[in-house]
């Protein structure tokens, strides 16, 4: 059996993923009338329209939902309190399905499960691929990245399923990264066409986006390789030029002087924040993620954040 903790949008179509599989899953939410009402209507509100396997198992039983492979899909800044409250996930295979960096620790997913419970075996799983799409059975690629090469090599074959193909990796800090910093460089793409800077301004910022992920990548010692593969460049080609992107769509309301629903599930906003914080203790040059910070912190008018992208010192590509 493999266990997905958090019943959003991404936990809930891992989970129809892993059942086309025929492989047994459960699926944990921390909310009884979340699993009621998915038990009863076999939908799940964040996923409209998809229908929920009957061989999946909702629960809000914590103890119930517990396997030796469990993946972990919620918002990175609750990753750590969900480890925290419940010990009984140390010594399994814990799989972070979440992109972002934290705040204050300025650490990724991989590193959180790490620092709280040193005994699991940490994984995480990234890559381009929208819940709605995996649910309704689109093809996916995904990147797989666990230190220990065996372990990756078991996990790789039990995460199989008809519509996703598993890449895997060594490379725990590229993958974190890649799917960190891709969600900031959105909200950035977002603002630009929400503003009406045209399509020109967008390949600008996601080049020179990926220009950045790739300076703070090598800074911590990641392999360059790992982004430009599905978890970096991959995933910042389809969440910067979609509309299916949360991210893309605040960053769009915000150029467009827009209000956002709050309660959407942001990444890249706490993630540039956190990833800035650690660019400038290390001293690596982050120019859009500091413009993003300061326009959503309204330092910056969003007019004056594109000039003074446009005006810095004159350098080699
Ligand atoms: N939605 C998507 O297309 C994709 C999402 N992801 C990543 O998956 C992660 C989760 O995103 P979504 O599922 O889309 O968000 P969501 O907003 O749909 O769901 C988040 C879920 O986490 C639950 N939750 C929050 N705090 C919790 C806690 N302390 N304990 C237990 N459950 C808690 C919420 O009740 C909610 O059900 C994010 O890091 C996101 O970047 C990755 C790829 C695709
Ligand atoms: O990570 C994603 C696509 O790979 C989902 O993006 P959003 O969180 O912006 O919706």
């Amino acid at each position: 059996m493999i266990s997905v903790l958090g019943a959003g949008a991404f936990g809930t179509a891992l989970a129809v993923a892993i059942a086309r599989n025929d492989n047994p899953v459960t699926l944990w939410a921390r909310d009884p009338s979340a699993t009621a009402l998915m038990q009863d209507t076999r939908q799940n509100p964040r996923l409209p329209g998809v229908s929920l396997p009957e061989s999946i198992t909702f629960t809000s039983d914590f103890s119930a939902a517990l396997s030796e492979v469990v993946l972990l899909a919620v918002p990175m800044q609750k990753l750590r309190s969900l480890l925290q409250e419940h010990p009984e996930l140390a010594g399994r295979t814990l799989v972070a399905c979440c992109k972002g960096v934290e705040l204050g620790t300025q650490l990724g997913p991989v590193a959180v499960i790490r620092d709280v419970l040193p005994d699991a075996i940490p994984a995480i799983l990234t890559g381009p691929s929208f819940a709605a799409d995996i649910a309704r059975g689109l093809p996916t690629a995904l990147t797989l990245a666990v230190a220990d090469e065996t372990a990756g090599k078991n996990l790789q074959r039990r995460l199989k399923s008809p519509n996703i193909r598993v890449y895997r990796t060594t490379d725990t800090v590229g993958a974190e990264l890649g799917g960190a910093l891709k969600n900031v460089i959105a909200i950035a793409c977002g603002i630009a066409i929400g503003a009406g800077l045209g399509d020109s301004a967008r390949a600008a910022l996601m080049t020179r986006g990926y220009a950045e992920m790739q300076r703070m990548a090598r800074a911590l010692g990641a392999q360059p390789e790992t982004l430009s593969g599905l978890s970096g460049f991959g995933d910042l080609t389809l969440t910067c030029a979609s509309e299916q992107s949360r991210n893309y769509r605040f960053g769009l309301s915000l150029g467009r002087g827009e209000t956002f629903d709050p309660t959407v599930t942001v990444e890249g906003a706490a993630t540039a924040r956190a990833a800035l914080d650690r660019a400038k203790t290390m001293n690596i040059e982050m120019p859009i993620t500091a413009a993003v910070v300061a326009v959503l912190d309204g330092d910056l008018q969003i007019r004056d954040a594109m000039e003074m992208l446009l005006a810095r010192p004159p350098k080699e590509e």
